[in-house]
């Protein structure tokens, strides 16, 4: 099941510099071992904001809701998920 997941990260601005560090460093580790293991398929920024546009596939709801919330940066996000299937004019057949 693919989803398409909006992520806008607001990090407290009292939060101290070498909390915050540690925070992306854990999030970058995990989110690159998902890209790598293919659940986290995309991961764009979106241009301008600490925000970002990405595609996960994954075996259900409750397996997209365990990801997210296991993401270190999770309690500074606010999330919007849209789910995807295939379009009818969709030339890409290996895109499902
Ligand atoms: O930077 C972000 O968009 C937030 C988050 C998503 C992946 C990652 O490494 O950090």
């Amino acid at each position: 099941m693919l989803f398409h997941v909006r992520m806008d990260v607001q990090l407290p601005p009292a939060m101290p510099v070498a909390q915050a560090d540690e925070l992306k460093k854990n999030e970058r580790e995990l989110a690159q071992s998902l890209q790598r293991s293919g659940k986290w398929r995309h991961l764009w920024r979106i241009a301008g904001q600490y925000a970002n546009f990405s595609v996960f596939d994954v075996n259900s709801v409750d397996e997209l809701h365990a990801l997210l919330t296991s993401l270190p940066l999770f309690p500074y996000m606010k999330i919007e998920i849209n789910p995807m299937c295939r379009h009818p004019s969709s030339v890409r057949d290996t895109d499902a």
